[in-house]
């Protein structure tokens, strides 16, 4: 058994794996992270191996209390993936991006593929057929915008997310959420055309905190999957095993 946990920007998302299948899944904030992993390892007493991708504040260190309990991975750039990685600067790719881009190569094989993972900030990673990792975009993500809004200007209330009346807001709150709701959708589905115009024939996968909320909204097809990052994970974990 795999336990895969994504440390992002926001949240710890962790999942126990039985071979491909997801057993159980958990959310949990970052002062938690111990007692959480402790309390996890204690239910599931099968578990070999922790694999974790972090792009938060929380490094290799915090982990390495559980290797008297099974083999932990912390995944970095010197691993083994499954693309040929075109980013300019690879080594300041995030480890989430480079496991998305995996799992996508992975589960998905010979066809175009678009990753948009709604997190934090919402990232664009597209891999070509020929498994070539071309790069993306990042942009802020829902709660990001609401909150950048209020803690950058002296009028605007923090709002949580709620889905706008319609188009036009005719009140302060309804004009934000207008503007950071249908902002984001647009701007995706934007991304979205945009792509289409260049490649003819492309899988679109969304994932992270906010698939729920913008899969229902965006006018293109897409393939909703908020575990998608988690299942990469002990994907990538499995194809690195293999070809070591
Ligand atoms: N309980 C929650 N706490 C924080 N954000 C949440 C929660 N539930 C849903 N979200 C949404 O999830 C987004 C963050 O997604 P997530 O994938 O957890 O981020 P990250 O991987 O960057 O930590 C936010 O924009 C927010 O709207
Ligand atoms: C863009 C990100 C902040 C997204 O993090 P998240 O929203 O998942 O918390 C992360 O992938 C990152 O730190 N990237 C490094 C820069 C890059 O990918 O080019
Ligand atoms: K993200």
């Amino acid at each position: 058994m795999i336990l895969a946990v994504d440390v992002g920007n926001t949240r710890i998302k962790a999942a126990v794996f039985e071979g491909d299948i997801l057993v159980e899944n958990f959310v949990f904030v970052k002062n938690e992270l111990r007692k959480n992993i402790q309390n996890i390892l204690k239910k599931y007493n099968k578990l070999a191996d922790l694999v974790i991708s972090s792009v938060g504040d929380i490094e290799k260190q915090s982990f390495l209390e559980f290797e008297n309990d099974l083999k932990v991975h912390f995944m970095s750039h010197e691993d083994i993936f499954p693309f040929v990685n075109c980013y300019a600067t690879p080594k300041t790719l995030g480890i989430d991006r480079m496991v998305l881009a995996s799992g996508a190569t992975l589960q998905f094989p010979n066809q175009n593929r678009l990753v948009i993972d709604a997190g934090t900030c919402v990232t664009f990673d597209f891999i070509d057929k020929d498994n070539n990792y071309l790069g993306g975009a990042i942009t802020p993500g829902l709660r990001l915008r609401y909150e950048s809004l209020h803690n950058y200007t002296a009028k605007l209330p923090l709002l949580t997310l709620q889905s706008p009346k319609g188009l036009i807001g005719n009140s302060t709150s309804d004009s934000i959420h207008s503007g950071v709701v249908n902002g984001l959708v647009y701007e995706i589905d934007g991304f979205i055309d945009e792509y289409s115009r260049q490649y003819s024939n492309f899988i679109i996968i969304l994932t992270g905190g906010d698939t729920e909320f913008l899969a229902k909204r965006l006018k293109n097809t897409i393939f909703a999957n908020s575990n998608f990052l988690l299942e990469s994970l002990s994907q990538t974990f499995q194809y690195k095993i293999k070809n070591d």
